[in-house]
């Protein structure tokens, strides 16, 4: 144990052997902060977390009195089949159908070896800000294919031990949408993911597009994710009709709605009956800012940009809302780094939380996710789970999403995978 360089001990921790961590600030799962020991188990899974346990037999054991450890951050939206593209797929229009003519025309020659090596660059990028588990959304469609959501699934499993990475089939709608290509299909996209995903604004007929999606989802036994109302037309919506999908296939805490820009635009007494919905079914929210706060028409009054939807409200309301990056550096948000504290720092200002919401917003990016993804026993610092999480030199919460950790040491199923520091400003501190 060397107390006075714990860094340099978390760096030599060998992989694969059974360790402990000292002395440390625990964030708990209800958000609570605790002094605690942890100890991880060779099989990368946590053992315990509680005050003075037993280290003796450990394999190694590291002082890391005065650091954080947070659970590992999840994004529970993005879109690894286009991440990194931007260059060579403009969307001069500026809008959310131009993104989408402009992803079309990429997915039509996108080979599988392109959208690999896209997605492991971004997957890395991601790990080692301490994104531990991310869900994608990837294009099936005529234009796409199952390029996207093949090469993903062969990802995913090849990654399981470093990332959680779950798929969930977005069957997107095209102008002329072939309902019986997506019938014949979506069987078997569905197969190779882990939710169904869609988005019906964009659907000629959204009613029966929606059943379409609940009813394979309800067949192969697994959640839905849809992108839902990405505008701010008050006059136009479909919340209900999904909703109503969510009673009638009986999918209460298995959906999940992503964007719901229109919340903002509603009256508050219709934002408050919907919202009241979604909380008696159990349905969960994804909030986006990156994206949301983005596409939009050179012509304001034609076409409004997507806008967030109403975070604080709905948090306060008790409704689960993560919020996630959405599309990294592609034609429909030029930006994105994959860290999720910068996502949780844009919802809490753009989102309207109070500077005394700062939990909230690391909520966000934890085990509001991790709820919505369906992690359960496997996330969190707790006896059982995955040995997901990142230890830093922040002093709690507060002070990790107001700005951040200068050192993070990222562990994932019990092994080190990535370490940074800002050495200027810890050198600066030194001189
Ligand atoms: O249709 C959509 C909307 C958002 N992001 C996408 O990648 N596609």
């Amino acid at each position: 144990m060397v107390r006075e360089n714990p860094t340099a001990s978390l760096a030599s921790l060998a992989s694969g052997q059974s360790f402990a961590l000292t002395g440390g600030t625990v964030i708990l799962e209800d958000g609570s902060q605790s002094a605690s020991d942890i100890i991880v188990g060779a099989d990368g899974r946590v053992v315990a977390v509680e005050p003075f346990l037993d280290t003796s037999s450990c394999g190694a054991c590291v002082d890391i009195a005065g650091m954080l450890v947070t659970p590992g951050f999840l994004d529970a939206h993005q879109h690894l089949d286009k991440t990194g593209v931007l260059r060579f797929t403009p969307n001069p229009s500026g809008t959310l159908q131009g993104a989408r003519e402009a992803f079309a025309k990429y997915a039509r020659t996108a080979g599988p070896d392109d959208i690999h090596k896209r997605a492991t660059r971004t997957v890395e990028r991601c790990l080692s800000r301490g994104t531990t588990a991310i869900r994608s959304h990837i294009n099936v469609d005529k234009d796409a294919g199952f390029h996207g959501i093949e090469t993903l699934a062969g990802v995913r499993d090849a990654e399981k031990d470093r990332i959680t990475l779950q798929l969930v089939a977005f069957m997107t709608p095209h102008p002329g949408q072939d309902f019986d290509w997506l019938g014949k299909n979506i069987d078997g996209a569905v197969a190779l993911a882990d939710a169904v995903g869609g988005t019906p604004a964009v659907s000629e007929d959204p009613p029966r597009y929606l059943d379409i999606l609940f009813s394979a989802a309800v067949k192969a036994g697994k959640p839905v994710d849809l992108h839902l109302d990405e505008h701010l037309n008050a006059g136009v919506h479909l919340l209900d009709a999904a909703l109503d999908r969510v009673e009638r296939f009986d999918m209460r805490g298995r959906t999940v709605f992503s964007h719901i820009s229109v919340l903002s635009a509603l009256p508050r007494r219709d934002f408050q009956r919907i919202a009241q919905r979604m909380l008696d079914l159990d349905v969960g929210a994804v909030t986006l800012p990156a994206a949301n706060l983005y596409l939009q028409g050179r012509d304001y009054e034609m076409l409004p940009p997507r806008g967030l939807t109403r975070v604080a409200e709905l948090h306060r309301m008790g409704v689960t809302i993560a919020t996630a990056s959405d599309n990294i550096q592609d034609p429909f948000v030029p930006t994105g780094s994959g860290d999720m504290l910068e996502i949780a720092r844009w919802t809490l200002l753009a989102g309207h939380l109070r500077g005394d919401e700062l939990s909230a917003a690391h909520h966000m990016i934890t085990t509001a996710p991790a709820r919505l993804m369906g992690l359960g026993k496997d996330y969190g610092l707790k006896a059982g789970a995955r040995a997901d999480f990142v230890v830093t030199d922040c002093i709690d919460t507060d002070t990790l999403v107001a700005g951040g950790p200068d050192r993070a040491f990222v562990f994932s199923k019990g092994r080190l995978v990535s370490q940074t520091a800002t050495e200027t400003i810890r050198e600066k501190e030194d001189a």
